[in-house]
Order: structure tokens, then sequence, then C-alpha cells
């Protein structure tokens, strides 16, 4: 996949499959690997409401289960109606210790359900002098189950 519609187009095609019967706010997103591969993801809601997942969550979590979570590069989100939707607090927290891990930064586009207008954004923009895993003390610095640039134990 290339360029920042196609991507976005990806993501609002994901939202078609938005389980949400609560907010009634379907939201897809698209998640794409420096080799050009999407993971698709859309949000699937709880009855107990705040058990609630985020489509940025469901894509990220889809890539990370393939191993490519270090791979990550660029990241389209799509949903609600008027302005571009961007991503929940945290959300953009998920995002960035997707970065720490890829080592390089992580662009956002942003669209709404439907409409053209795309808003792009470094992750760094989003969520300025972001927690990550770098303020951690050593003892409790991640280490990795599994290789994050391999995705192999
Ligand atoms: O960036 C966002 C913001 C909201 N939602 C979902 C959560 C909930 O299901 C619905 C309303 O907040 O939209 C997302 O998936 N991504």
């Amino acid at each position: 996949m290339t360029g920042r519609n196609a991507l976005i187009d990806a993501a609002r095609g994901a939202m078609r499959h938005a389980y949400a019967p609560y907010s009634q706010f379907a939201v897809g997103a698209a998640v794409e690997l420096i080799d050009g591969t999407v993971f698709l993801g859309s949000n699937m809601e709880n009855a107990s409401y705040g058990l609630s997942l985020c489509a940025e969550a469901v894509a990220i979590a889809s890539a990370s289960t393939a191993g490519k979570m270090a791979d990550i590069c660029t990241i389209a989100v799509v949903g609600g109606g008027g302005d571009p939707i961007v991503p929940c607090g945290r959300c953009r927290q998920l995002i960035a210790e997707v970065q720490a891990v890829a080592g390089r930064p992580v662009a956002v586009h942003c669209s709404a359900s439907s409409g053209q207008d795309v808003r792009s954004f470094m992750l760094d923009a989003l969520l300025p002098h972001a927690f990550g895993p770098a303020a951690l003390a050593p003892a409790h610095e991640p280490r990795h189950t599994s290789d994050p640039s391999t995705g192999n134990l």
C-alpha cells in the first residue's frame, strides 16, 4: 500500500465492521508497516462500556500479534461526522509505545467517516513529552518475550 489516501480508505473499510451498538460511533483504523503491509482494526464495544476497545488499539494489537510492532510507521484513523477524528489519549499512549519500540517517528492520518478532509500529525505533536519505556528504571525496562523486529521468540 502506498500513500495517505489509500491507508485512509483501508481504515474507512474497516470502520464498516465496527461493533459500536452503544455509542453508534463507528471507527476504523489501518496500520502500515515499512514494507507496506497493512493491519486493520475497528472499535469493539462492550455492555460494560468501559471495556470497549478503540479501533487504533485493535489494529496495533493485530500488527503486534503478527510480530510486526517494530515495523509500524503510519496509522490512519477514520470516524465521526464533521471534523476528522483524532486518537483518544489512551491510543496516543499506545502509539507512543509503538514509536519507542520502532525507533522512528510514527505518522497519524485522521479523517471523518465521510468527506475527503485528512489531517496529518506526527505522534510527537499529538502527545508531546510522552511518558515511555525510556523513563523507567533499568529494572523495569521492557524485557521482550519476543524480538520486536522479528516477532520470534
Ligand atoms: O480515537 C478513537 C476515539 C474513539 N473510539 C471509539 C471508542 C468508542 O467505541 C467510540 C466512542 O468513543 O469510539 C475509537 O475507536 N478511536
